[in-house]
């Protein structure tokens, strides 16, 4: 076994870099021979909470429901990387309360990165009043008062964040190094 189990939570404005750091840390993990699943946020709300909405009720049970899954897997040694904008402090706190081995990371990046990224054309149609309560336009986003990383996106290079939370994850054990490659002449 090359991990332990984990879950490393994700959180932070839509548009921050969650599902492009999660992707690349997955695939860093995996190539580490490390047993990994992804919850993405958008992925996890076409089934497991297929018609819940954006209200502050149905994003906890939308947390509540991806940490039940992800301490299922943790549990059993797998490392779950969840992305998802999980707004609420307290939602998040519940979760490091009631799951083992919760991991915090803040994707962190400034609303004006975020809306001028626009990665899904959402904020535009947040700002035209299309869609409501939007996160960081007319809905909170609360931010993590001590996260276990920070990636900071809009100074950091993907491959630096990653790098950064894949050397915290050594540090903290959950994962060995890298075996180097070895030569025999
Ligand atoms: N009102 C509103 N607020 C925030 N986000 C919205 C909203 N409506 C749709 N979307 C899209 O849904 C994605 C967020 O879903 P999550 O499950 O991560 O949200 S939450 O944790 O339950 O708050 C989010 O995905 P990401 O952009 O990947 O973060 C958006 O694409
Ligand atoms: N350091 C970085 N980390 C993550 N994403 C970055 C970074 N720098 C630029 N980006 C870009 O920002 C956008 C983030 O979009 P996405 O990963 O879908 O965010 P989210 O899942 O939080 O909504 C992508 O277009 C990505 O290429």
């Amino acid at each position: 076994m090359n991990n332990k189990g984990l879950i490393l939570w994700l959180t932070g404005l839509s548009g921050s870099g969650k599902t492009t750091l999660a992707k690349e840390i997955e695939r860093e993990l995996k190539e580490r021979g490390c047993s990994v699943e992804l919850l993405d946020g958008d992925v996890v709300r076409t089934n497991l909470s297929k018609g819940l909405g954006f209200s502050r009720e149905d994003r906890d049970t939308n947390i509540r429901r991806i940490g039940f899954v992800a301490n299922l897997l943790s549990r059993n040694g797998v490392i779950v990387i969840a992305a998802v904008v999980s707004p609420y402090r307290a939602a998040r706190d519940e979760l490091r309360h009631t799951t083992d081995n919760f991991v915090e990371v803040y994707v962190n990046a400034p609303l004006e990165v975020c809306e001028m990224r626009d990665v899904k054309g959402l904020y535009a149609m947040a700002r035209a009043g299309e869609i409501r309560a939007f996160t960081g336009i007319d809905d909170p986003y609360e931010e993590p008062l001590n996260p276990d990383i920070v990636c900071y996106t809009a100074a950091e290079t993907v491959e630096e964040s990653v790098a950064k939370v894949i050397m915290e994850l050594q540090r903290r054990e959950y994962i060995t190094e890298k075996p180097q490659l070895e030569y025999v002449i």
